[in-house]
């Protein structure tokens, strides 16, 4: 698509909120020389949006499009007034949660007839991360990602076209989802899961230091985003509270049957009758469901693939890994530092797109570093 294309996105765009979210659409858009204008209440995350690149903080005339990427319970009332502020632009919102919103704004439209909701259209970027802020965003965070585009029934085609040019701009891959299926699935996918992270992770608080010192891959793969923002998570699954709750009972039984499995190993031995075949009932039903994420065990491809070298703990050693990575030819898109106690090396994690990986470990070996499996 290029920017004479007639379904691809001109602007001005003016985006609300210079998070992680609305700053990584901002950058996304300026790569591509859309002009993009930027809000936040908070003047120092405009400014670091500002200096990133994600656009400029002078209000543009009349813009195309208006994307609010703010919190979910702040998000209709900041969509209610992109509405009102600027007649003729089409608006969006990057929320995680979709009925709530809707159902937010049809009660503001029956006290308010002025408010035109023909030119909204909620989506929901399927992609981010478990960092806040505009220092965490990335110009590339959506390529390849789903990106829903959640029409309702008074939505203008102009503007669905509109919020589909967006998305595909941005490089995501458009998903069509009315809000309720959004929010169910979603439940399943996204906020559960932050749940499950955040449960598992708050029963290290008070971990003795020796059990953490043994933490492998396992524990961090499990709990990755319970570092997400209390606040904005807050607002996500309160928004989306019914979905989330008739979830959390299901998984509730399924624990208190996992349970019972458990300990009749406690109380009468690991043959207990009903021990092993109640804990491997639920391994395999694991085993089923994890086959079936896209992006595990044969599924579409991981975006990034991570080569994993060990640098000693020297001056000047991450330094010599990166120049040398260059010299190779091949571009870092991801780095992720992490630190063996009581051992005198770091293991860099290096992501790399999947076809550099295998040259990449072969090339650092023949130089002397130590690549080890992830
Ligand atoms: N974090 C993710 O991985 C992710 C992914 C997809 C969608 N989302 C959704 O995107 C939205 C933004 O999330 P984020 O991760 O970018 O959060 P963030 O905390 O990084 O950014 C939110 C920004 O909104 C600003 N803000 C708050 N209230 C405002 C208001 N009334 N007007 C203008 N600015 C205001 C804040 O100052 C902050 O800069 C949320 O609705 C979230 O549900 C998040
Ligand atoms: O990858 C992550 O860190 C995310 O938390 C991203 C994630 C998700 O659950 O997939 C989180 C919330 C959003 O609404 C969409 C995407």
């Amino acid at each position: 698509m290029t920017a004479d294309d007639p379904t691809a996105t001109r602007g001005p765009v003016h985006i609300v909120g210079t998070g992680l979210l609305g700053t990584s659409i901002g950058l996304a858009l300026t790569a591509r020389g859309v002009p993009v204008t930027l809000a936040d209440t908070s003047p120092s995350m405009l400014a670091l949006a500002r200096d990133l690149g994600a656009g400029t903080i002078e209000s543009a005339p009349a813009p195309e499009l208006v994307v609010v990427a703010v919190p979910p319970d702040v998000t209709s009332d900041e969509v209610a007034a992109a509405l009102q502020r600027f007649p003729d632009a089409v608006v969006t919102d990057v929320a995680s949660v979709k009925s709530v919103l809707l159902a937010e704004l049809r009660i503001e439209a029956r006290t308010d007839p002025t408010l035109d909701l023909s030119r909204y259209v909620g989506s929901h970027p399927m992609a981010g991360r478990e960092k806040s802020g505009a220092a965490a965003a990335s110009a590339d965070m959506f390529t390849g990602r789903p990106w829903v585009i959640a029409a309702h029934s008074g939505s203008a085609e102009r503007a669905v076209l509109a919020v589909r040019a967006l998305a595909a701009d941005a490089g995501a891959a458009v998903v069509s989802m009315d809000a309720g299926e959004h929010d169910e699935a979603v439940a399943l996918i996204s906020h559960v899961p932050q749940l499950m992270a955040s449960l598992m992770a708050a029963q290290l608080v008070e971990a003795p230091d020796r059990a953490l010192a043994l933490a492998g891959q396992g524990v961090r793969d499990v709990t990755r985003i319970a570092a997400s923002d209390p606040r904005l998570w807050s607002a996500i699954l309160t928004g989306n509270a019914p979905a989330v709750s008739a979830l959390l009972r299901t998984i509730r039984a399924e624990l208190d049957t996992l349970l019972d499995a458990v300990e009749r190993a406690a109380s009468d031995g690991p043959l207990a009758p009903g021990a092993v075949s109640g804990i491997s009932r639920l391994i395999s039903a694991g085993n089923d469901g994890v086959a079936r994420v896209p992006g595990k065990h044969g599924g579409a491809r991981r975006r990034y693939t991570e080569v994993i070298v060990l640098v000693p703990d020297e001056p000047g050693e991450l330094g010599r890994l990166f120049s040398e990575v260059g010299e190779i030819g091949v571009n870092i898109e991801d780095f992720q530092m992490e630190h063996s106690p009581k051992q005198k090396v770091g293991m860099a994690i290096v992501s790399v797109t999947p076809e550099a990986a295998q040259p990449l470990e072969q090339a650092l070996e023949q130089r002397g570093w130590r690549v080890v499996a992830p």
